[in-house]
Order: C-alpha cells, then sequence, then structure tokens
C-alpha cells in the first residue's frame, strides 16, 4: 500500500485549518510577525538615505534629529514588537506540538491491533511522534519556515519594485547570479541528505547505549556480563565515525563556501561598480547610492531565503506526509455495527473455521487450516512447541488479528461482524507479554479510576489471585502506587507477583472467557495450586483457554490440541493423548523422566544423609 502524497499547498492548508481550530491566536501572531518582519528591512534601508538626503538638502539639525530619530524609533519599537511576539509564538507552537502530539497518541493507542504489528506502520508512528515533539520540531518548523517564508516574499517584492525603477537588467543579473549560488550552496544540503543516514545511525546507536547505561532492566545484566567496557568500545567507535562524518561535512563545506564567496564578490563588485558609474556620471545622488547599496543587498538576501525556505518547506513537506499517512492509516476493524453479541457475560461457542494465519511481510504460514470448535464453558489447552504458534492462536481467536484465510466465528457469526471494542470486552486475558501501567493496585486490577472501582470485587480477586496477603502487608494496602521509578513511594514487585496481580485483573474483569498464556511460568509451587483451583472453582462457568509448557498442569483442562508446524496434530484429554503414544506422550514423558530422575536424586541423598 503506497501513502499518500500531499501538496506543500495541500499541507499548509491541514496545518492552517488545525491552527484555526485550535489556537487561532497563532494566526494572528504569524500575520502580524509576516507584517513586521517584511516592514522592518525596508524602514532600516531608507533611514541612511533619509539621513544624508537632509544634510546634503541643507536642512537643520533639529529637523534631522526629528526625522532621525522618527525612523529609529520606529525600528527600536518593531524589533521589541518582532521579539515579544517571537516569544508569544513560541509558547503557541508548543501547544500546537501538544495538540498535534494528543492525535499520533491517539491513533496509537486506538487503532486496529494488526497495525501495531505491521512494520511500516511502526515506522511511521515513531516519525509522527518525531515530527511533533519539542520546540524544533517539523510541525512548529512549519510556522518558523512559513512566517519567513512570507516575510521575504513582501520584502523582496518592495526591493524589486525599488529596483526596476533603476534598471530592469540589474535585476535579471541579480536573479540569475543569485540562483546560481543556491544551487551552489544546494549541494550542501544534497551531500547531507544523501549521507544523512549514516550520521544517525551513529547517533542512534549512541542514544541507545546511553540509555541502556540508565535503565534498571539492563542493570543487571551489564554487571553480571561485564559489558560495561564493551558498551564503551562501542559508544567511543561511533563517536569517532561521527567524528569522521563532521569532517568531511567540513571539508564540503570549506570547499563550497569558499567557490560561493568569490562568487558573490564577482557580482557584488559589478553591481557597485555599476552603481558608482551612476553617481560618478552624476544620474545617481549619494543618498540614491546608499539607498541602493542597500537595496541590491537586501534583494538578493532574500531572494536566497526564498528559495531556501521552498527547500525547507519541501523537506518539512516530507514529514508532514508521513505524519498524515500515519494518522489517515487505514483502520480495517468494524467499529460501529448493528450485529449485536447477544447474552455478552455467558460464554459462547466458539469456532476456527479452515483458518491459516502468515505475519505480514512473511512468507511462510504461521498456521495452516486449522479447525477448531471451543464449547461454551470448555476448558482448553493449548500446547505445543517454542513458535508453535499457540499465542498467534490466541491473538485470532482474541479478534486481536484477523486470519489471512478462513473465520474465527463467535456464537456462530463471523467475529469481523461485531464491533471489535464489543469483542474483546468477552475476553479476560494474562499474556506472556503484559504491560503494567504505574498506577495504583486497585486501578491497575479494575482498569479504573479510583472513584470507579468495585472495592469488594476488588478483594475478592486479589484473594483468588494469591495476592491479598502481600497486598495487606504494604502500608497503603491498594493504594499502594507500582512502579518504584516512577513514584518515590511506588513498590516494585517481583516475577510471580506481577503474574498474580495480572490474574486478579483478568478476575475482576469478570469476562465469560479467560485466557491464560503461560500464567504459572513464575509461580511458586503454592500459588501454581491456588491457581489450579481457581481454575476449577472461579473459572467452571467460563470458557477458558490455557497455554502451558507444563504438560502436568493440562491435565485440569477437559480438552487438549498439541500444535505442530501450524497443525493440529493431536487431540483428546490428558488421558487420552498419553494411551495414543504418540507425540504429546512423547514430550510428557521427556518432561516426566526428567522430574522422576529429579525425585530419585533428592531420596537418594536424603538416604545418604
Ligand atoms: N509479529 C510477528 N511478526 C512476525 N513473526 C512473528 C510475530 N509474532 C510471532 N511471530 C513468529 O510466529 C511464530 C509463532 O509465534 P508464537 O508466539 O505464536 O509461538 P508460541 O507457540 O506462542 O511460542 P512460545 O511457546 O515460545 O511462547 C514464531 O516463529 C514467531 O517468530
Amino acid at each position: 500500500m503506497k501513502d499518500k502524497k500531499y501538496s506543500i499547498i495541500e499541507n499548509l492548508q491541514y496545518c492552517i485549518k488545525a491552527t484555526i481550530d485550535n489556537y487561532p491566536r497563532l494566526i494572528v501572531l504569524c500575520i502580524l510577525v509576516i507584517v513586521l518582519n517584511a516592514l522592518l528591512p525596508v524602514v532600516t534601508t531608507f533611514l541612511p538615505k533619509v539621513v544624508i538626503d537632509e544634510l546634503t538638502n541643507g536642512k537643520t539639525i533639529r529637523h534631522l534629529m526629528i526625522s532621525t530619530g522618527a525612523f529609529t524609533g520606529v525600528i527600536a519599537l518593531g524589533t521589541g514588537l518582532q521579539k515579544f511576539l517571537g516569544r508569544l509564538i513560541y509558547w503557541h507552537k508548543y501547544k500546537m506540538n501538544t495538540y498535534f502530539l494528543k492525535i499520533v497518541t491517539h491513533k496509537s493507542l486506538t487503532t486496529d491491533y494488526c497495525n501495531q504489528e505491521d512494520e511500516h506502520f511502526r515506522n511511521l508512528q515513531s516519525e509522527g511522534f518525531v515530527s511533533c515533539s519539542g520546540n524544533f520540531s517539523y510541525y512548529a518548523q512549519i510556522y518558523d519556515a512559513t512566517v519567513k517564508f512570507f516575510s521575504n516574499l513582501i520584502g523582496f517584492i518592495t526591493f524589486l519594485g525599488l529596483l526596476i525603477g533603476l534598471n530592469p537588467i540589474l535585476i535579471v543579473f541579480l536573479v540569475i547570479t543569485t540562483i546560481i549560488s543556491f544551487i551552489l550552496n544546494k549541494q550542501i544540503i544534497k551531500w547531507e541528505e544523501e549521507n544523512n543516514e549514516q550520521k544517525i545511525r551513529y547517533e542512534q546507536k549512541m542514544q541507545y547505549i546511553t540509555r541502556m547505561a540508565g535503565d534498571i532492566k539492563a542493570a543487571k545484566d551489564i554487571r553480571v556480563y561485564h559489558m560495561a567496557d564493551w558498551l564503551n568500545q562501542v559508544y567511543q567507535k561511533n563517536i569517532n565515525g561521527l567524528n569522521k562524518w563532521y569532517k568531511r561535512y567540513a571539508s564540503k563545506l570549506f570547499k563550497v563556501s569558499t567557490s560561493d564567496s568569490v562568487f558573490s564578490l564577482l557580482r557584488e563588485s559589478i553591481t557597485y561598480s555599476y552603481l558608482l558609474y551612476l553617481v560618478l556620471n552624476e544620474n545617481m545622488s549619494v543618498a540614491d547610492f546608499v539607498l541602493y547599496f542597500n537595496v541590491v543587498t537586501g534583494f538578493t538576501v532574500l531572494l536566497n531565503s526564498i528559495l531556501g525556505q521552498v527547500n525547507t518547506m519541501n523537506r518539512l513537506n516530507m514529514s508532514i506526509n508521513r505524519f498524515r499517512a500515519f494518522v489517515e492509516y487505514p483502520e480495517s476493524y468494524c467499529n460501529h455495527s448493528d450485529v449485536d453479541i447477544k447474552n455478552p457475560t455467558i460464554p459462547h461457542t466458539i469456532e476456527l473455521r479452515d483458518v491459516s494465519y502468515r505475519y505480514n511481510n512473511e512468507t511462510e504460514n504461521i498456521l495452516n487450516d486449522i479447525n477448531l470448535v471451543i464449547n461454551p464453558e470448555s476448558h482448553l489447552a493449548v500446547v505445543g512447541l517454542n513458535g508453535a504458534g499457540k499465542t498467534t492462536l490466541v491473538k485470532l481467536i482474541c479478534g486481536l488479528v484477523d486470519p489471512t484465510e478462513g473465520r474465527v466465528l463467535y456464537d456462530g457469526v463471523d467475529i469481523k461482524k461485531y464491533n471489535r471494542k464489543e469483542v474483546y470486552k468477552l475476553f479476560g486475558a494474562v499474556f506472556q507479554q503484559f504491560s503494567i501501567l504505574p498506577v495504583t493496585i486497585s486501578e491497575i486490577v479494575a482498569e479504573d479510576t479510583i472513584d470507579q472501582v468495585d472495592y469488594d470485587r476488588l478483594n475478592t480477586s486479589l484473594e483468588q489471585a494469591g495476592l491479598m496477603d502481600k497486598v495487606n502487608s504494604l502500608r497503603e494496602g491498594v493504594n499502594t502506587k507500582y512502579d518504584k521509578t516512577m513514584w518515590d513511594d511506588g513498590i516494585d514487585l517481583s516475577g510471580g507477583e506481577k503474574q498474580k496481580l495480572l490474574l486478579a485483573r483478568a478476575l475482576y474483569k469478570n469476562s465469560p472467557i479467560v485466557i491464560l498464556d503461560e500464567p504459572t511460568a513464575a509461580l511458586d509451587p503454592i500459588a501454581e495450586r491456588n491457581m489450579y483451583e481457581i481454575y476449577n472453582e472461579v473459572m467452571r462457568d467460563k470458557t477458558t483457554l490455557f497455554i502451558s509448557h507444563r504438560l502436568a498442569s493440562t491435565r485440569f483442562c477437559d480438552r487438549i490440541i498439541l500444535l505442530e508446524n501450524g497443525k493440529i496434530i493431536e487431540e483428546g484429554n490428558h488421558d487420552e493423548l498419553l494411551n495414543k503414544h504418540g507425540r504429546y506422550y512423547d514430550l510428557f514423558e521427556t518432561q516426566a523422566k526428567y522430574y522422576r530422575e529429579e525425585k530419585k536424586y533428592e531420596n537418594d541423598n536424603k538416604t545418604t544423609v
């Protein structure tokens, strides 16, 4: 899929509309600054002419002081106002940044889950965040570039008008030579564009190491595996690379700047010689000479700046196009539907019909032609080796991703037909990869603000998940904040405690279907037994999906499926599968043998003692 490309005008319209809708004052401020920016150079250019005119025309000192004072007063006032408005604009640009940042955050939080697994989307997403973060972000720059462009354009037109009266050929000469000078300077921009990727790679690696150095999650590995020296070396290597890059850049800059200076000297010599010629032949007064001297300089500077702004706006346009491609990234899941889920509080049949799944940009299917019916209130275990596709199957069942082929039905209806948000409400899940927000224990479990928490339900869930004793031991109980890195009085939890917290969250949600992906991996034996009790009692009237590598634990389920090479290769309850003497039996025996050997070793040791 190709991203839509907008023209500069279309993107400017987009930005102006967003600004008018949110902070219209910013537009007014920008217009005021454009007018000031355009007027001040003109006034400054005319000041020397006025002074010389008055001196040469024999005006009184008083008269001279009044007109000079008026001019400098206007310039001082204008400059002060320019600075003041600049600061106001700075603040409003910040507010617009936060507006665009809100759009990116909202899109990231609400986009279809499948988009988050798409590399192109993720690239656009990180660029989207960069484009509106900080006061030098692309979005902040677009205001500066537009203000500069229009200020310069007005100034340029004024100077053009003054020069037309003098000599149109001079204008053609100045325009051509300024364009040549601009093209010369563009070589630096082109060089930067071609070599920027390399510089970014050095910077990214250095930033990564800097981040890692301060990251508590990496602190243990860095010390135990003596990674500090190695990381320092990598950092130094990248600094050296960056220094070499800057040397090459400086050398290019020097060459281009030297040729540009020689060329500019030539242009200005010719122009000023022509002006001198006019003065010497008495076709021009000294005051006019000074005026045109300034006008010629201003004219070339403004033209150069306008061409530069066009370049900048082109560059910003590319970034805004990427931002809009992200914001307008298509969503395929249904968000408004007339098809309601009937009795959403009780479980219904889930069916996978001829389902195959392949991840984006991959060549092989992870799951192939899966047919599976999960009856209401049944307890299904999904087993298989690492990478067999168990989590992928769960994502399909929850509606996080849609099948590449085939259909997932809930209560006989394709889940694509339901409002996807309503589908998510059916599931309480403990995923292998999880995120816990840095808020209070009660908010984490209830997934809601404190005033919405049902405390009876909260306590029951924490009790059932086996976390109540721990929570009671905390000074602020359920109001304790999680995450020491965020809160001075926050707490950290062990791996098993986090798993219990997530289980409590799933229980609090009280949804008709519960999915537990490796829920016992970090649990101690008592907590694991507790988990099976919950499974048998609390979840009796729910449909459950249980993924585990510990095959002995799957006996608590009434049905087990074994995934291998993207297919269900065996199916049945624990005893049936053992009696089959197939793949499940082999895997179970491998695990059981290890436990038996361990037991024998413990018994032998006891006897020796
Ligand atoms: N977002 C993704 N993009 C591409 N490939 C992926 C993605 N997520 C998973 N995979 C691949 O799909 C395969 C199945 O992954 P999945 O997580 O479903 O396996 P699993 O059976 O749950 O494994 P484990 O027991 O290790 O948790 C793996 O080979 C994995 O590399």
